[in-house]
């Protein structure tokens, strides 16, 4: 398999540094060129000394040589070496911008880890091919042609059994060379099964360490250090037959060259000096195959790499639909003269039908729920009744199977998509903090919020206090995902991040859920805060933070059963009034707790 598309794209990273290859190719040859004077110089130089003359003018000319054989050599070394790093740094770049803009469905085919390690080791791999691999094949290439020409000009018959012995040669490694791009994406796949180990068990450290499951986590990546040592092992084993097959195919030649070139001499068809010339100039023979054989070899483990790096760089996944987004045109209320909407955003899901990709279960079969701009909505229901399914939609990180979902009144497909997160403040069920300082993790989308700003959330998420203990403050660094925070001010520095934002739409997953009887008062206080100014919904299984909510609407099985307060809820939905029960909120016989929701609202 020659993989055509993948050699097409290989030299389109390397196309835009053509000049700065090709010029740093010709150099350095230059460079070994200018090396080859020497001998030529010294020569002289011996011979004007045995013949008594001055030696100062072949001493200065052997210098000048050699300082200009090192400048050239180097200036060609570094220009090879910096298209290098320049073709690598546009693969990496390219493949983080295609990484962060993939669908969230299409993340869950790439681990992590594998993304990681293709970023990084897979793109290394290119480096060679830019460096070393198109400069040793035309260094190679031109140096074979030049050789067999001279033989040519020799022996006509001499260079035709050369030919044939190498041609036969050099098919049975081009039958060997595929199978290295083979082992070398066996390789890679293996370095991506090692981080992607590591990935997971870091990100899951104290679980590893408390399920003491070590052992396994390590049994893993041994799996995959083994898988990556034994085909890196068949590639040492390949190369060492490559490379014994061209050294035995040389001394084939030879071997040929001296019988035939023998009975050539004993003819009287060419003269003994002829065939020795020939036999030197089939030992030259071994520098340029033995660069074209590096450059198979290299040549093939960037075909692998670029086959890896492709997989998500390009045919087989699209990002998220920015082009689709950057046609909206003024008729649908985005233009781009439009000044930024303000105020709590109006929300509404038409008939909405939705399943997982890839999976069969509906999660909704035909939600429709409608909520006016402003104000407190609950969703509540049992688990797996599509809940967090609402947010992810409304986020667009799928998108429905059919019926609509209308922000403003206008179909969330018809949002520009960063316009449409810019008013949508989400808070996860699991709210992710990241490694950096609090402030950087508050600045999160929000780069160039002022103090003033940061203060207003940290106040109203009763962070304020513990910021005042922290010792740098906002300025302090919160472990990997935050985990020098506790579960409850984590939750309250993700609320935090997505107040800051100014969203017009408020969507806030289990927020309640870690914190304690005081923070929990204080949180809801602060969603009551922020349902004055915009439209808040949230999901919660903890009805403490639902009663204060101005409408909730019940989801069980992928539909909505019952929307209304608290209060006509548990008289009117038995599904809900049994929610409310079995979390202690009502009493079994009595009605609604109106006292508590006068309080809280
Ligand atoms: N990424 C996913 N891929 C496939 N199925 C999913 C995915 N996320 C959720 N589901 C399934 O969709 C259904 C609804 O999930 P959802 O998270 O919306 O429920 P929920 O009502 O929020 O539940 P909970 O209260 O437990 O958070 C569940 O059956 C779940 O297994």
């Amino acid at each position: 398999m020659l993989h055509l598309s993948a050699w097409r794209e290989m030299l389109a990273y390397i196309l835009p540094y053509r000049k700065l290859v090709i010029t740093g190719g010709i150099l350095s040859t230059i460079g070994s060129l200018i090396g080859l004077v020497q001998p030529v110089v010294t020569k002289d130089l011996v011979d004007s000394l045995e013949r008594d003359e001055t030696v100062a003018g072949s001493l200065l000319l052997l210098t000048a040589a050699v300082l200009l054989g090192a400048v050239i050599t180097a200036i060609g070394s570094y220009l090879l070496g910096r298209s290098a790093e320049s073709v690598v740094r546009d693969s990496r770049h390219g493949l983080v911008g295609r990484i962060l803009r993939l669908r969230i469905p299409q993340t869950s085919r790439f681990p992590p880890g594998d993304l990681m390690s293709r970023v990084t080791a897979d793109t290394t791999l290119l480096r060679e091919v830019a460096s070393q691999a198109l400069v040793d094949s035309g260094r190679g290439l031109l140096m074979l042609i030049a050789i067999l020409v001279m033989m040519f000009l020799m022996d006509p018959v001499l260079v035709l059994v050369t030919v044939g012995v190498l041609v036969f040669a050099g098919l049975l490694i081009g039958l060997v060379v595929p199978f290295f791009s083979r082992y070398n994406e066996h390789v890679q796949r293996a370095l991506g099964e090692i981080s992607n180990t590591l990935e997971r068990s870091l990100g899951a450290f104290r679980m590893i360490k408390a399920s003491g499951s070590e052992p396994q986590e390590e049994a893993k990546a041994v799996a995959a250090t083994t898988t990556a040592w034994k085909y890196g092992v068949r590639l040492a084993g390949l190369n060492g037959l490559v490379g014994a097959g061209a050294v035995l195919a040389i001394h084939v030649s030879f071997l040929a060259v001296l019988g035939i070139g023998g009975a050539r001499v004993a003819t009287g068809e060419i003269q003994i000096g002829t065939l020795v010339a020939f036999l030197l100039y089939l030992f030259y023979l071994f520098e340029p195959v033995g660069s074209l054989l590096e450059a198979a070899s290299n040549f093939s483990a960037g075909v692998a790499s670029v086959r890896r790096i492709r997989e998500v760089q390009q045919l087989d996944v699209e990002p998220e639909p920015e082009s689709e987004l950057a046609r909206v045109s003024e008729g649908n209320g985005f233009g781009s003269g439009e000044t930024a909407r303000t105020g709590p955003a109006s929300l509404e899901f038409q008939e909405v039908v939705f399943r997982y990709p890839g999976t069969t279960p509906v999660v909704h079969h035909g939600v429709s729920i409608d909520i006016p701009p402003g104000g407190i909505t609950a969703l509540v229901g049992p688990s797996g009744a599509g809940k967090s399914t609402v947010f992810a939609l409304l986020e667009r990180f799928y998108e429905p199977d059919s019926g609509r979902i209308l922000l403003d009144g206008h179909d969330i497909r018809d949002w520009p998509l960063h316009q449409l997160r810019a008013a949508i403040g989400y808070v996860e069920q699991d709210a992710p903090v990241l490694a950096g300082t609090l402030r950087e993790n508050l600045l999160i989308g929000v780069p160039h919020a002022d103090d003033a700003d940061i203060d207003r959330v940290l106040r109203r998420t009763r962070l304020d206090q513990l910021v005042s203990r922290l010792p740098a403050g906002v300025d302090t660094t919160v472990g990997h995902r935050g985990n020098t925070l506790s579960g409850g001010e984590r939750q309250r520095v993700a609320v935090a991040r997505a107040l800051l934002r100014r969203p017009r739409l408020l969507l806030l997953d289990e927020v309640t859920s870690q914190l304690d009887a005081v923070n929990e008062l204080a949180l809801r206080d602060a969603i009551a805060e922020a349902g004055r100014e915009l439209t808040v919904v949230v999901v919660a299984h903890r009805l403490s933070t639902v009663v204060q909510a101005d409408r909730i609407v019940v989801m069980d099985g992928g539909l909505v059963r019952a929307v209304g307060t608290h209060g006509e809820l548990v008289g009117a939905d038995p599904l809900y009034r049994e929610l409310a029960t079995t979390q202690l909120l009502v009493p079994k016989e009595s009605g609604a707790p109106e006292d508590e929701r006068a309080t809280t609202r």
